[in-house]
């Protein structure tokens, strides 16, 4: 429901949207550039600026100081009249005035398209429309970041997404000013609200008449100071009942020319008060520093309707269609998905479409629509993301509710597999909540809960088949979630390890590949390059004879001009012998997946890296970039140092250039041998100095290494009072496990 008043207004509204920011980005800029060079004598009064100005322009007509200090007069003598920014501290003029062109032009723009009064009700629009997508579109981060204390994380999601995201993170509460300031004065412009601007003082019915005293003497504008100044009318020469106008920030006036006597006053409403900090607050005059900040967040606009725009799109494209969903009164079993992002779909489908071809009469719909019509299935499979911080789900927000107002199926199964990503604390804990309490409610289980990890194929296919069994039927489920367009790589070189250990290991280094036949088309593609990528990102390669990827951590990054992973022959691994297979100027084709949770963060506190077998991959990488020389600390596990030490001159070489400051390796299959998580615990001291002192910890390996290593830390933490789980909410304890 949120997600859509956030993203159907956007669309309809998002090229407006985008030029109204663009615009009031430009004019922010007004404010700021008036304010430069512009400088008020303090206590000076407005009696003795109007002295000041009438002694250089004898035909001044009226002075108007600017939100931003800078004072004006327009003059008329003779036949020569005109306008010029004066200094107040002698009343010379500095230079013409003249506003510029192109901001007229820009602020019609802004305020009505050129269309004149449907013109400034579409930008009106627009500036509601705007207020609507900056809440929503906050209450929406937080949801999808879990809090507000959450909010300086780093972002997850797609690429589109995480910009979106970012720049919303930045914007947002500046848009939100704009939209709900400028909201308001398109409904001042319409008379929907007051703004007081029409208030006027009664004009005098009558002035003393008397001979003209200078500007310099009338008490009235003696008694005003300039920081109050807002314009002074001169009387028309010769005319000895015309008045001073007065208007200043708090109200407006009429002088006596003579006596110089307050002939009427009117202080502004409270509703003129509103609309002109309303007003300032728009537009950043007086507060030229606001305007920028306004500015800043006004570039935003466009940004955000474009990416936004992408996300919808993406989002769109990965909802497939159900083909052949049988209708939910003819099923015997049902599939419910809970999906943010509509990846979920993907896997609900493949599964749909197995058990259709196993014969069952399957429906599938999303988890909000669960009823107890949904219950009387035979199986039920409920697939479901999570999302925040262990939280449902766009698709499944409704589920737990509508599952306590269901009556249990006795004679029905269920079974839940959840999809997140074990980067997060809360790993599928919607999923197993979702499992705990259909438990709870009395429904009975097919099989325990199982969790698939960033959408892995492999775990996906391997849980088909296992439920397949208790199902007596084989279940194949295949499903390759859409994923970027591939580039051509070239092997370049290669690095072998273990094979005394039948372990084969092998690094292999790519670069891009030139294009295949030579002419001048050809030539140009050939200057194709590396994807942007870092150390610690994946490597998605499609094998021959598979349109599942899989996925490697990279040890480059692409400024190192090779594409890099670390790759162990898996037995019967389709991927790994393909890989191993390759020999210096074979072809493969990658795609990057970003992975910007698993990398150092910037600084200088110390670096633990912690790694057994590949893992060591991004550890080098990480190594490898800190030409900053930051104390880095590696603690990696191998099995025969004779046989597969990886990358061992590398980091024989980071440690003589102070890359890297401490090696520490484990290595197994050697007498006396021992794991990684032993060296940890004998080097306990040291891991508490570094943890004391800021460290952040890094493991990348095996998932059974990595259980390990936590255990293991979790005892060397408990002196500090400190577990693996806080630092892990702090951001400084972070996974790649395979
Ligand atoms: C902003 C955000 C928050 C997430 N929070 C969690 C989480 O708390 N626990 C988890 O296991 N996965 C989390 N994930 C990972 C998603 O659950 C996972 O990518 C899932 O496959 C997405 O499925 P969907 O595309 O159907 O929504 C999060 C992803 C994003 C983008």
């Amino acid at each position: 429901m949120l997600r859509r008043l956030h993203s159907l207004p956007g669309l309809v509204s998002a090229l407006l949207v985008a030029l109204v920011g663009l615009t009031g980005a430009v004019l922010s800029v007004d404010p700021a550039l008036e304010r430069l060079g512009t400088s008020l004598p303090a206590g000076l009064s407005v009696a003795e600026l109007a002295g000041r100005v009438a002694r250089h322009y004898p035909g001044a007509e009226q002075i108007q100081r600017t939100p931003s200090g800078a004072i004006i007069v327009y003059y008329s003598s003779g036949e020569v009249s005109g306008a010029a920014r004066v200094d107040p501290a002698s009343g010379a003029g500095l230079a013409p005035y003249a506003p510029s062109a192109f901001s007229r032009w820009v602020k019609e723009l802004h305020r009505s398209l050129f269309l004149d009064t449907a013109g400034s009700a579409a930008t009106g629009l627009t500036a509601l429309t705007m207020l609507l997508l900056s809440a929503s579109g906050i209450a929406l981060l937080l949801k999808r970041v879990g809090g507000w204390r959450r909010l300086a994380r780093p972002l997850h999601g797609s690429r589109s997404q995480r910009w979106h995201a970012a720049v919303a993170r930045l914007a947002a509460a500046g848009l939100l000013l704009s939209a709900l300031t400028g909201s308001y004065m398109s409904a001042a412009t319409f008379a929907l609200v007051p703004d007081g601007t029409r208030d006027e003082p009664d004009f005098p019915a009558t002035t003393s008449g008397g001979a003209p005293l200078p500007a310099a003497r009338l008490p009235a504008l003696l008694a005003t100071e300039l920081a109050d100044l807002r314009e002074l009318v001169f009387p028309l020469p010769g005319d000895r009942s015309a008045v001073y106008t007065l208007r200043t920030a708090r109200g407006d006036a009429y002088v006596d020319q003579s006596s110089g006597a307050l002939l009427a006053y009117r202080a502004h409403s409270g509703a003129r008060e509103v609309y002109e900090l309303v007003y300032q607050l728009h537009t950043g005059e007086g507060m030229w520093w606001l305007g920028l900040l306004l500015g800043l967040s006004a570039l935003g606009a466009p940004w955000l309707a474009a990416t936004g725009a992408t996300v919808w799109w993406q989002r769109r494209r990965a909802k497939p269609r159900i083909a052949g969903n049988a209708p939910l009164r003819a099923a015997d079993t049902v599939i419910l998905v809970g999906s943010e992002n509509n990846s979920t779909w993907g896997f609900a489908r493949a599964l749909h479409d197995a058990l259709t071809t196993a014969g069952r009469r399957v429906h599938t719909a999303p988890m909000n629509q669960f009823s107890s019509r949904h219950g009387a299935a035979r199986h039920l499979f409920l697939l479901t993301a999570t999302y925040g911080d262990g939280d449902a789900p766009a698709s499944a927000s409704q589920f737990l509710a509508r599952l306590a107002a269901a009556a249990p199926n006795p004679a029905a199964s269920f079974a839940v597999l959840g999809f997140g990503d074990r980067q997060f604390p809360q790993f599928c804990q919607f999923a197993l909540d979702v499992d705990a309490a259909l438990a709870a409610r009395g429904w009975r289980r097919l099989c325990a809960p199982a969790t698939i990890d960033r959408q892995s194929t492999q775990e996906f296919a391997r849980w088909g088949t296992a439920v397949g069994a208790l199902l007596g039927h084989p279940l194949v489920l295949e499903h390759a979630p859409a994923h970027p367009a591939t580039t051509a790589l070239q092997l370049r070189e290669r690095v072998d390890y273990g094979r005394e250990q039948q372990e084969p290991t092998v690094v292999l280094r790519f670069v891009a590949a030139p294009a295949p036949a030579p002419g001048w088309l050809d030539g140009l593609l050939a200057r194709r390059r590396l994807p942007r990528f870092e150390a610690g990102d994946l490597a998605g390669i499609i094998a021959p004879g598979s349109p599942m990827p899989r996925f490697y951590s990279l040890a480059s990054g692409s400024n190192d001009g090779v594409l890099e992973i670390c790759v162990r022959k898996q037995p019967a691994g389709l991927c790994s012998s393909y890989l191993h297979g390759l020999r210096p100027g074979d072809r493969v084709e990658a795609f990057i997946q970003p992975n910007p949770r698993f990398r150092p963060t910037s600084g200088k506190a110390p670096v633990i890296l912690i790694g057994a077998g590949t893992g060591i991959g991004p550890l080098a990488g990480f190594i490898r970039n800190n030409s900053g020389k930051h104390p880095m600390y590696l603690y990696w596990g191998g099995r025969d140092p004779d046989s597969d030490f990886l990358y061992e001159p590398e980091l024989r070489d980071y440690l003589a250039d102070r890359r890297l400051t401490q090696l520490h390796t484990a290595f197994s299959r050697i007498k006396d041998g021992v794991h990684v998580q032993n060296r940890l615990s004998e080097d306990a001291d040291n891991m508490r100095r570094l943890i004391e002192d800021d460290g952040q910890v890094l493991v990348c390996g095996s998932r059974a290494m990595a259980d390990s290593v936590r255990q293991a830390l979790d005892q060397i933490l408990a002196p500090l009072n400190l577990t693996v789980q806080a630092l892990r909410d702090d951001g400084r304890y972070r996974e790649d496990v395979f």
